[in-house]
Order: C-alpha cells, then structure tokens, then sequence
C-alpha cells in the first residue's frame, strides 16, 4: 500500500522505548512522527496533524479548536499519553465525534509513591537540611534545628479520592496518620472504606488537615479550589501537598500564604505554568518545594502508558474498543 492510501499517525513526540518500538510495527499505518525529545513548536503540531486519522499527543499539545481544524475531518482518535486530559478541547472533540482515550491505572503507584516523597520532603524540610550541610549552616545538634512535621497521630485531607488519591492513602496508614478526611464530586465509599475515610466538605478539609493532598483532576469545578479562603481556614502548621494540575492551586494565593504564615509549607510536583520561571516568588522560599512534573516519572511506568497510549489508538483506529477509552 503506498504511503498516500494509508491512514495517518501524527506522533507529538518521540515516546518511551516500548512505545516507539510497537509503534514501528504498526506498519500499516502512515506514522509520521515529531522526532525529539523537545516539546513539539505550535506551527509544527499544526502542520503535522493535517490529514492525520489518528493523533497521538502528550499533555503539553493544547488539543483545541485549531488544532481539530487543521487535522480536518480524517480525525478518529485522539490518544494522550497521560492520565489527565485537561489539554483536551473535550467539547469540540465530541462534536467531531472523535474518539478520546488515556493511560489510568498504569501510573498509579509511581504518582502515589512521588507524591509521598515530596510529602516527607516537604514536612521534614529536606532541601532545606540538604543546603545546610552543603553550606556550613550545619553547626552543631540542635534541639529545635529544622524540626518539621510527622505523619503519626495527624490528620490528612485528600482532595480526590480517585485511585490516586487512594493509593497515597494507602502508602500513608503504616506512617500512623489518626484520620483520612476527603473531598470529591461525590462521595466514593468503595474508596473511602479501605482506609476509614470519612467524605467533608472543602472547607472542612482546610480546616482540620495537618496535611491536604490534591489528587484530583483539573475541571471548572476544581479549578483555583485552593485559593486565599481555603489557605486562611487551614492551620498555621499545616502542609498543602499538590500532584494533580497547576491550576487546582492559586499559586498568588498560596505565596502570600506561605510568607505570611499562614500555612507552613507546601510541595508542588505541577505548576502554572510549566515550567515555572525560574525566577517566579514561589522558588525564593524556603518553606515551598517544587518539582519538574515527574509524579509517574519512573522507567515501568512511563513505558507502560506508552504501551497503553500506542494500543489504545490502534484499537481506536481499528474500529475497536479502546483499552482505555474516556467516556465524554
Ligand atoms: O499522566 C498524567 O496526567 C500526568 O500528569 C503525568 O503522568
């Protein structure tokens, strides 16, 4: 079959090895590929994704209305490798008709094991320890030196108890956490139930947390969840953990937090934007940690979702059910 008879792949990026390789076997297909490991430029997406059947994008591509114009009507299937898709213009897709899906499950653990990590090294102040032993601030032992928080005996509000936000419960009971509290939609018992959650409301959340956890998706809802009146209704000791979107956290909001004491810390894996200026307020403090996005960072993970992203539009392609379709 030539090259002109075959439906088209666009590929945003060059993908985990285990990806890459299923997708150079898919070849019935015309893929055509971004081959970098770069962000793919706007006018390139643009041009590439023309005449595509199948797009396969990650969750820096802003998949909106130009884009869908400029992929015209061949568009069936739109593959993201990610979990979230809030990079997707999901109305416009849905007219369209196009077929969406993503990567659950695959990252679960690795999401919730970083999101432990940057729990403790946020409340045990360990970048902060880190640059004292580099520095020579490390002088003698001393009783109240760099003393943070513990988990025993606390209280932790998850805001998402979807599987991720569960299995960061999960990690955290042997640490002797006294109660879960959580927020969501709508209460998930099956969730709730495996670690004695009990379901409040947002405000309840800030309130009695030593330590909130968003795990949630980002939607309108959600959007800007944490802002000026969640920080004042949360303890002066508390610790506000984020993995889930940039935009679930007023970041203006959460810097006058934590200069003012409002809150005492704060760990942040995703931010607005990313990346985050290298000389954004919120890197000068000592009392905010903040990662590069790397919540599912591990070498099993990533491939898997790029097994599952590459299986996913072929099904999708085909016709067939997806692993993982989103249901929109
Ligand atoms: O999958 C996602 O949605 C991420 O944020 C990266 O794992």
């Amino acid at each position: 079959m030539s090259t002109s008879e075959q439906k088209k792949i666009f590929v945003t990026r060059r993908i985990p090895p285990e990806g890459q390789k299923l997708l150079s076997q898919a070849d019935s297909y015309n893929v055509q590929q971004w081959d970098s490991d770069e962000q793919i430029p706007r006018d390139e997406l643009i041009k590439g994704v023309v005449g595509a059947h199948g797009l396969l994008c990650l969750l820096t591509d802003n998949i909106d209305k130009e884009v869908l114009n400029a992929a015209g009507p061949n568009l069936k299937v739109v593959s993201t490798l990610s979990v979230g898709f809030d990079h997707l213009c999901v109305e416009e897709i849905k007219k369209r008709g196009i077929r969406v899906s993503n990567t659950p499950n695959v990252s679960t653990e690795a999401t919730a094991e970083l999101t432990v990590a940057l729990l403790l090294t946020t409340c045990r102040r360990l970048p902060e320890a880190r640059e004292e032993v580099k520095n020579g601030g490390w002088k003698t032992w001393s009783p109240m030196w760099l003393c943070g928080a513990g988990l025993s005996n606390s209280t932790v509000g998850i805001i998402g108890l979807g599987r991720i936000g569960l299995a960061v419960a999960c990690r955290l009971v042997p640490f002797g956490v006294k109660r879960f509290i959580y927020t969501d939609f709508q209460e998930i018992p099956e969730n709730a139930k495996e670690i004695n959650a009990e379901y409040v409301s947002n405000e309840k959340i800030a309130e009695d947390s030593d330590f909130v956890i968003v795990n949630c998706c980002l939607t309108p809802e959600t959007e800007g969840l944490c802002n000026k009146d969640f920080f004042r209704r949360m303890k002066k000791t508390a610790i506000l953990i984020n993995t889930s979107r940039g935009p679930v956290v007023n970041q203006e909001d959460l810097h006058d937090a934590l200069t003012s004491g409002q809150i005492a810390a704060a760990g942040l894996d995703v931010t607005t934007p990313e990346p985050i200026p290298t000389d954004h307020p919120l890197l000068s403090l000592k009392n905010c940690v903040i990662l590069p996005h790397i919540g599912s960072a591990t070498l099993d993970a990533r491939n898997a979702m790029s097994v599952l992203t590459v299986n996913n539009l072929l099904k999708g392609l085909a016709g067939e059910p997806m692993p993982c379709e989103v249901k929109l």
